[in-house]
């Protein structure tokens, strides 16, 4: 039997008032056509980290993110994100799954590599459609939103053009920007500069760093160690579908204690 709940955002975290995580995942699985991607795994990260996910390639690190907001619906395991919570035991997917997976979703905003910007609109009118169609505000308040968190990632100035003028980095920031734009309660990133050359993947992870220091829950997979370890609060190495250790970054660079985690590191030291 699947089992879904779906408390509120108000809702009490765990019992004695002690915050709930904002993202919580335990016990995650997944599989394609047999082949075991996420072999269980269980994870906390509290209200305002900054959590990077590292690991090998084809290790599970884009499944574990997709599945945290139902991109890729896991074969089991729980997943709550800000109160919002669904946990699966296999069997089929309902329509009560597909309530409880969309008040999920309403808690994340998501960034992938490739930006994902609609070509045909403008950045400022990027950042209004979707607050448009959910929130039904009006167009003014939209728009001053709008206009604030250009500003807030440095594209104020480029609001009225289309992303295909932009560089890289712009379009990056403008997908940030966008995700903002519905309140998201975590910022999940997937390789969010793997397509910019150094100096423009800085102004991305520029923006990231801003938004850790306002208190924006993060989690990050990511190929950029620099980042990885200048900026996260703790790092989760994977590999074969595992966490194999997570760990605050300084102990896992200097002294990981999985051999691992060690010869993964060893390449980027
Ligand atoms: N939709 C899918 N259908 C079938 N197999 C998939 C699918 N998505 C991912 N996989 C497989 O799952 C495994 C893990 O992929 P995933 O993209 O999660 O790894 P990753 O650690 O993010 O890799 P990378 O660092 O190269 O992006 C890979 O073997 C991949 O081919």
């Amino acid at each position: 039997m699947d089992r879904v709940s779906n408390a509120g955002p108000g809702s009490p975290g765990s019992a004695f008032g002690v915050p709930e995580p904002v993202v919580l995942v335990r016990d995650l699985r997944k599989s394609f056509d047999g082949q075991v991607v996420l072999d269980g795994i269980s994870l906390e990260v509290g209200s305002g980290e900054l959590v990077s996910i590292i690991g090998p390639s084809g290790c599970g690190k884009s499944t574990l993110l997709r599945c945290l907001n139902f991109l890729e619906v896991p074969d089991s395991g729980e997943v709550r994100l800000a109160g919002h919570g669904l946990s699966r035991n296999g069997g089929s997917w309902r329509r009560a799954d597909e309530a409880a997976a969309h008040g999920l979703r309403s808690q994340v905003g998501m960034v992938f590599q490739s930006f994902n910007l609609f070509p045909h609109r403008t950045v400022l009118d990027n950042l209004m459609l979707a607050p448009r169609a959910v929130k039904r505000t009006d167009r003014v308040v939209l728009e001053r939103d709008a206009r604030a968190l250009l500003d807030k990632v440095g594209l104020g100035s480029v609001a009225g053009r289309y992303p295909a003028t932009l560089s890289g980095g712009q379009q990056q920031r403008a997908a940030i920007a966008r995700a903002l734009a519905m309140a998201p309660r975590v910022m999940l990133y997937d390789e969010p500069t793997s397509a910019l050359d150094p100096e423009l993947a800085e102004e991305v992870l520029g923006v990231m760093r801003t938004l850790d220091a306002e208190g924006m829950t993060q989690l990050v997979v990511t190929h950029e160690m620099r980042f990885a370890r200048a900026a996260s609060d703790r790092i989760v190495f994977m590999e074969a579908g595992r966490i194999v250790e997570i760990a605050e970054p300084d102990v896992l660079f200097s002294s990981p204690s999985d051999p691992r985690t060690r010869r993964f590191l060893r390449q980027f030291l």
